[in-house]
């Protein structure tokens, strides 16, 4: 087994990387020896639409974001805009709005490819189409991996993607976070494998400072955002994926850790994987970095190709780049816009609107006219058809294992979260005091209406306060993991009924305890019969109505997407749930179209059993005054033992929808039916490669890629070259060929 090399670089290193020197890039040993070999799988697609419907008022123009260009069929009419009707205004209209215009291209292995583009350009809409991350809208045209016809859920399979925001639990240390990766993902390793595995993804992406830091948030310091984004790559590398998508991966860092994150990205690249990234507006280090570029306007291609290429394809248009000018800052301020402060105090823009229009219109029908698009029209003709096993496909842990881990996670995070359980104590204690002073000792009240008048209050306050207490903290505490959940769910980490079945686990202790403290307390301050089966009543009603609580709360955060919607709306519920709770209304006496509320009510359960409980057998100076109070309270026919029961259906239920709530959020981030295939991705991922593509298409030169990798150090070097040869051999465009190998060679 190589060994593990660090790839602590200076500033130096980098920029001699920059200038394409062969520089000493320490692959070797870290996830390209053989254990941890990587396929290369190229990424291929055609005629990419990709439009969602939005709402507009009548007033908006029904054509505003039909396609501008002939690209997408402009002899079809465009879709009449269809009303409908609105609760709030005169009916709104729904209108495609087309994101991507028939994008063609090609993402090649062992090269590092930047998605550039202004903001709105659809930058993030075509990543998230390649990693299978589209929520909405609807697909057109073709996705090729390697020759299959694949969707993008199966691109998932063989892919990581690291977003914008990284989003991980703050309580998690760095290398706590990797290693939880791993374990989800990697079962087929032994665990020192998997642990040399973290080891090296930790020294690769130069985290061994900070592999014993917190994550943390706002209000738990933790580490940088350059170290939080490299955890994030860390945690989607350790499963060894072929091909890697990033979403702005140096937004938020600063110059030095940007062009670190990029030349990690380029040796990543280099060792065989497909690294795709998209880039806002990348420094000039960091722009010589990337291999391709592919440039995006309005959802249209402007440029894709050779990042060192692009400045003479547009001097070609007719765009020439000054000297010493950042060829990315010089295609958004002069090809992409053209920026002139004059514009901004003209009278006449919508004239200047129209001709900038027309200007980019021009700019990207010279880029489908070019010999670079033909190019890509080409390669989406004959892909690479290299095998795609069983072994790449992204690996998921079993059921146990996933449920050991989150259990174990989830109860550190308590821990090292220490205020939120310390809260919950103290509040049952606090709680458990005050309202053991105002109701101190019932049975010595001076009148038998202050007895049971004050009894009744105080069953009632246990049964609310079990309900409220339980839930609240677990709104808002569930509201901010969920973010962690939806992510890491998508991510393919773990499976919906493990984290399930493991967060309520964790809950248990909680939900047994403090109910239980504060049930002590109280019983003895209120002077309640001295009967240990009725304490344990007391206790275990208690208990339950903590648990419906917790799954009322968790049902809330699920049910709603917005935290501050949740809780306007949790408030609405408990109200009647309270009011029908048998303290305020008499049960038979609410009328018949809101009288069922009590039958949903916790609390009505919970206080009726309390009650029973405590007024069966209650005795006021010497005389049985018990049956006479419940006789007033008239809690309906069940005693005891059937309220309980009702109380556990009830939290039954409460937990089922709170799973579905969940399930619904789950298949939400797999996005629209309409956009997954009814082929299972591991069956399309599987299958022979399509009948039209030429058998073995580039991969005699991928081969001896392999064999040369075979050489320590060496693979990424192998990789490259075949996948250039692979994109230009048979190529129509022998020059531009000739040209990109001697680039490559040089590069690598
Ligand atoms: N589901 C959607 N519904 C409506 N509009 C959408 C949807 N998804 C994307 N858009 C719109 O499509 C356009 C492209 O969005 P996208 O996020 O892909 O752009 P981008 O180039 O990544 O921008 P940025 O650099 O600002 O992140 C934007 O105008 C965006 O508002």
């Amino acid at each position: 087994m190589s060994t593990v090399t660090s790839t602590r670089h200076s500033k130096a290193s980098i920029a001699d990387s920059h200038r394409g020197d062969d520089v000493s890039i320490p692959v070797e040993g870290l996830l390209s020896a053989n254990q941890t070999r990587v396929q290369p799988l190229q990424i291929v697609f055609r005629n990419l639409t990709y439009s969602v419907t939005v709402k507009n008022s009548p007033t908006t123009p029904a054509n505003k974001y039909e396609p501008v260009t002939d690209q997408v069929d402009s002899n079809a009419a465009p879709p009449p805009p269809k009303s409908k009707f609105s609760l709030f205004g005169r009916g709104k209209r729904e209108n495609q709005k087309v994101i991507l215009q028939g994008l063609t291209g090609a993402f090649q292995p062992g090269r590092l490819a930047a998605v550039l583009g202004p903001s709105g350009s659809g930058k993030t809409s075509l990543i998230n189409i390649l990693a299978g991350s589209v929520r909405a809208g609807r697909i057109d045209g073709d996705l090729l991996l390697n020759g299959r016809r694949v969707t993008g859920d199966a691109i998932r399979r063989v892919s990581g993607y690291i977003h914008q925001d990284d989003v991980i639990l703050a309580t998690m240390t760095v290398e706590e976070a990797i290693t939880m990766s791993a374990t989800m993902r990697c079962p087929n390793l032994t665990p020192a494998e998997r642990q040399q595995r973290v080891h090296e993804v930790i020294g690769l992406l130069e985290l061994e400072k900070a592999r014993h830091t917190v994550i943390g948030n706002t209000i738990i310091k933790g580490v940088s955002g350059g170290e939080r984004k490299r955890c994030a790559i860390a945690m989607e590398l350790v499963s060894n994926p072929s091909v890697l998508f990033l979403d702005e991966p140096t937004s938020g860092l600063d110059a030095y850790t940007a062009v670190t994150v990029t030349y990690i990205l380029r040796e990543l690249a280099r060792s065989g994987r497909t690294v795709v990234t998209v880039m806002h507006q990348p420094s000039s280090e960091i722009f010589h970095m990337f291999d391709d570029i592919m440039v995006l306007q309005e959802g249209r291609t402007v440029y894709m190709g050779e990042a060192s290429h692009a400045v003479d394809y547009f001097t070609r248009v007719g765009y020439r780049c000054p000297t010493y000018t950042n060829p990315a800052d010089f295609f958004f301020m002069s090809v992409l816009y053209q920026f002139d402060p004059e514009n901004l105090r003209a009278d006449n823009k919508e004239e200047l609107v129209l001709a900038e229009s027309s200007r980019l219109d021009e700019v990207s029908t010279f880029w489908k006219n070019s010999p670079e698009a033909a190019q890509y029209e080409h390669i989406a003709t004959h892909p690479l058809t290299r095998p795609i096993t069983q072994e790449m496909l992204n690996q998921k842990s079993t059921f146990a294992v996933q449920f050991a881990i989150l259990f174990r996670r989830a109860g550190r995070n308590v821990l090292r979260n220490k205020m939120v359980a310390q809260v919950k104590v103290m509040q049952a204690i606090f709680f458990g005091i005050f309202i053991g002073l105002i109701y101190l000792n019932i049975p010595g009240k001076d009148t038998l209406n202050a007895v049971t008048q004050d009894l009744s209050g105080a069953l009632f306050f246990v049964a609310v306060n079990q309900f409220f207490s339980n839930a609240m903290p677990i709104i808002t505490v569930f509201a901010e993991e969920r973010q962690v959940f939806e992510r890491e769910h998508q991510n393919g980490l773990y499976s919906l009924p493990a984290y399930f079945f493991s967060k309520n686990a964790i809950e248990v202790p909680f939900v047994i305890f403090t109910p239980s403290l504060f049930s002590v307390i109280t019983y003895w301050m209120f002077g309640l019969q001295e009967d240990a089966g009725k304490f344990f009543i007391y206790l275990a009603v208690a208990v339950c109505v903590g648990f419906c609580g917790v799954g009322f709360g968790t049902l809330m955060a699920c049910a709603f997407d917005n935290l501050q919607v949740t809780m306007v709306v949790t408030p609405l519920i408990i109200l009647p749930l309270m009011i029908f709770g048998g303290l305020f209304v008499n049960s038979g006496s609410a009328p018949v179209y809101l009288g069922w509320i009590q039958w949903i009510s916790p609390i009505k359960y919970g206080f009726s059993a309390l009650a029973i409980n405590q007024y069966t057998g209650f005795e006021y100076n010497g005389e049985e005054v018990g049956s006479k109070a419940l006789d007033n309270l008239a809690l309906g026919p069940f005693g005891i033992l059937v309220n309980i029961v009702f109380l556990i259906v009830l939290f039954t239920v409460l937990y089922v929808f709170s799973y579905l709530a969940l399930w619904r959020l789950v298949s939400r981030t797999k996005g629209d039916k309409s956009l997954r295939s009814k082929v299972s991705p591991k069956k399309q991922l599987l299958a022979p490669p399509l009948p039209e593509f030429p058998e073995n298409n580039g991969d005699a030169s991928m081969l001896a890629a392999d064999v040369t990798a075979t050489e320590p150090g060496s693979y990424s070097q192998g990789t490259l070259r075949g996948t250039t040869t692979a994109l230009t051999a048979s190529s129509p465009l022998n020059g531009a060929s000739e040209k990109n190998q001697v680039t490559d060679n040089r590069s690598s």
